[in-house]
C-alpha cells in the first residue's frame, strides 16, 4: 500500500546560488516529496529573478504543477513554510575573492572555508546567517532549517549559541563526493555502505567503511586501490581534479584511514600556496563557471521561445539535502553525516566540539551516534588545535573582540605564527567592513 505523500512547501534562501536548479529538480522529481510550493528568496533581486527564470522554465518545461514565487521579502519569503533550504553566500563571490587572495599574498593557503579565508567568511556567515535564522524563526518558528551555509562547524557552532532550541540541520556533500568518486573509480555502490567518519567539517577521517554485499569493512582495500591506482578524475574540473590527485597523496603519506580532501589545506600549506594562482583563484573559476552559466541560460531562455532543455540536473547536492527533508517528514531514521555538537559522540574529544560525525535523522530530529571508540593521538591534537581556534573566532564574534579574533587567526592550523596573523586579520578587517560585527 503506497504511503500518501505529504505536501510541502519549500523555501529556498540564498536561491541565486547555481545549485538552486539542481536542487529544484530534485525536488521534484522526489517519489516521496510532493512540493506544491517553491520559494526563492535571495537579499540580490538580480540574481532572485535570473533565478526565478529558470526555475519558471523547469517547472514549465517539465509539466510540474508547483507554485513557484520569487520574493525579497523575508515575510513572504517564510510565512507558512516547512522546510527552508540554506545556501547563502555573505558577501557573494567578490568577498570569496577577496577570503582567497589577501592569505595568498602573505604566502598562507587562500580557500573559500578553510584557513584565513574560511575565518574571513566565517566571520561574515556569523553574521549573516544570524540574521536570516532570525528572519525565519519571526515568520516560519516550525519550519526546519536543512543547511548548506558555509563554514559549516562555525555556522552550526553560532546557532547553537544563539539559538539553541532552533530547528536546523548542518550539512556538508564532501563525503557524498569523496564516496562517489570511490564508487566511481573502483566499482562499488555506496548504497551498500555504513561508514565510520569522523573530524570536524572539512577536517575529518573515515575509521571504517562496512559493506554489506561483501559483508566486511573495505576501506583498508579501498586504500590499496586509491595508492596504487589513484582516482578516476576524468570529466572533474582542474581544480578538483587537482584536489583528487593530493587527497590520493594524503592516502599515500597517512595510509591509515581515507581523510577528507580538505585536510590537503591543513598537512601541505606550503604545497597548495605554490599550486594556487593569486591571479586566478577558484573564485575567478566560479565567476567564468557557474555563474556566467546562471547568465547563459537566462539569456538562452528569454532568446529561445521553444526552447526544449537546459543544461542543469538533479544532482547529489540536491539529493542528499532532499534525503534529509524526507528522512525527517517519514521519520525514517535513515543515517547520515552531520555536522553537530560533540557530547561524547567523539569520546576523547570536548564535549563541547562542533564535529562531523554519522547521525540517524527521524521526525524528533538528529540522534549523533556514539562512535565507541578513541580517536587517535595524531588526528586528536590537530582536532583540539582547529577546535579552539574556531571556538575562539565564534568568541571573537559574540564579544566583539579584537584579542580573540587575534588569537583565533595565530592558532588556525595553515598559520605559521602570530606576526603573519596579525597583517591577514588587519587587512581582513579593512576589507570586509560591515560584513564582519566590530571588533575592539
Ligand atoms: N555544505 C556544503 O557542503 C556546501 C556545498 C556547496 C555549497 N555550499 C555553500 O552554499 C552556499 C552557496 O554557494 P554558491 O557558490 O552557490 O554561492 P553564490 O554566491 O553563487 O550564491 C549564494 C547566494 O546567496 C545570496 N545571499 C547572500 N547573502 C544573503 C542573505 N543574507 N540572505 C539571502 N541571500 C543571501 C547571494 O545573493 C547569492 O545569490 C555557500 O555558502 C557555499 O559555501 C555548501
Ligand atoms: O569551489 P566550489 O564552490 O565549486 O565548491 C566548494 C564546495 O565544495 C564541496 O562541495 C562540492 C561537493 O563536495 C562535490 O562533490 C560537488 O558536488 O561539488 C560541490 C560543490 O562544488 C564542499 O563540500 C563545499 O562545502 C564547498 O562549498
Ligand atoms: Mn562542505
Amino acid at each position: 500500500m503506497s504511503v500518501e505523500k505529504k505536501k510541502i512547501k519549500v523555501t529556498i534562501a540564498g536561491a541565486g546560488s547555481g545549485y538552486t536548479p539542481g536542487m529544484v529538480l530534485t525536488l521534484l522529481k522526489s517519489d516521496e516529496l510532493d512540493v506544491n510550493e517553491i520559494r526563492l528568496y535571495d537579499n540580490d533581486s538580480e540574481k532572485n529573478k535570473d533565478m526565478g527564470i529558470i526555475i519558471d522554465f523547469i517547472i514549465k518545461n517539465g509539466g510540474y504543477s508547483v507554485k513557484i514565487l520569487v520574493t525579497e521579502d523575508p515575510k513572504v519569503a517564510f510565512a507558512g513554510i516547512d522546510f527552508v533550504f540554506s545556501q547563502i553566500r555573505v558577501g557573494k563571490i567578490e568577498m570569496r575573492e577577496k577570503d582567497e587572495k589577501i592569505p595568498l599574498k602573505y604566502g598562507l593557503v587562500g580557500q573559500e572555508t578553510c584557513g584565513l579565508g574560511g575565518f574571513s567568511y566565517g566571520m561574515r556567515s556569523m553574521k549573516g546567517f544570524s540574521e536570516l535564522v532570525e528572519l525565519i524563526q519571526m515568520y516560519a518558528p516550525n519550519a526546519w532549517i536543512l543547511n548548506y551555509t558555509n563554514p559549516e562547524t562555525i555556522v552550526a557552532e553560532t546557532v547553537r549559541r544563539k539559538f539553541p532550541k532552533a530547528k536546523i540541520i548542518n550539512a556538508c556533500d564532501m563525503t557524498i563526493g569523496i564516496e562517489e568518486i570511490i564508487c566511481d573509480s573502483f566499482g562499488y555502490d555506496r548504497k551498500n555502505w555504513i561508514q565510520e567518519y569522523y573530524g570536524l567539517n572539512h577536517f575529518g577521517w573515515y575509521k571504517s567503511i562496512y559493506d554489506i554485499s561483501k559483508s566486511k569493512d573495505v576501506m583498508p582495500e579501498i586504500i590499496d586501490k586509491i595508492k596504487e591506482i589513484g582516482f578516476n578524475t576524468e570529466g572533474l574540473d582542474k581544480s578538483w581534479a587537482l584536489t583528487y590527485q593530493n587527497m590520493r597523496k594524503l592516502v599515500k603519506d597517512f595510509p591509515e584511514n581515507i581523510p577528507n580532501n580538505y585536510l590537503e589545506y591543513y598537512l601541505y600549506s606550503e604545497m597548495i600556496v605554490e599550486e594556487s594562482d593569486i591571479n586566478y583563484t577558484r573564485a575567478n573559476q566560479i565567476m567564468d563557471g557557474r555563474l556566467k552559466k546562471i547568465k547563459d541560460t537566462v539569456k538562452e531562455i528569454k532568446n529561445n521561445p521553444n526552447l526544449d532543455s537546459i543544461d542543469y540536473e538533479s544532482d547529489s547536492h540536491g539529493q542528499y539535502i532532499v534525503d534529509i527533508a524526507t528522512s525527517l517528514l517519514y521519520n525514517k531514521n535513515n543515517r547520515f553525516i552531520l555536522i553537530v555538537e560533540n557530547m561524547g559522540a567523539i569520546p576523547n574529544l570536548r564535549f563541547d566540539a562542533t564535529v562531523e560525525v554519522p547521525c540517524y535523522v527521524n521526525s524528533k530530529g538528529i540522534e549523533p551516534i556514539r562512535l565507541g571508540f578513541n580517536i587517535p593521538d595524531f588526528h586528536k591534537g590537530l582536532m583540539e588545535a582547529q577546535v579552539a581556534s574556531e571556538k575562539l573566532l565564534v568568541d571573537a564574534h559574540f564579544e566583539n573582540s579584537y584579542q580573540k579574533a587575534l588569537e583565533a587567526f595565530a592558532l588556525n592550523q595553515t598559520v605559521p605564527n602570530a606576526l603573519v596573523a596579525k597583517k591577514v586579520l588587519d587587512e581582513f578587517i579593512e576589507a570586509n567592513g560591515d560584513y564582519w560585527v566590530e571588533l575592539r
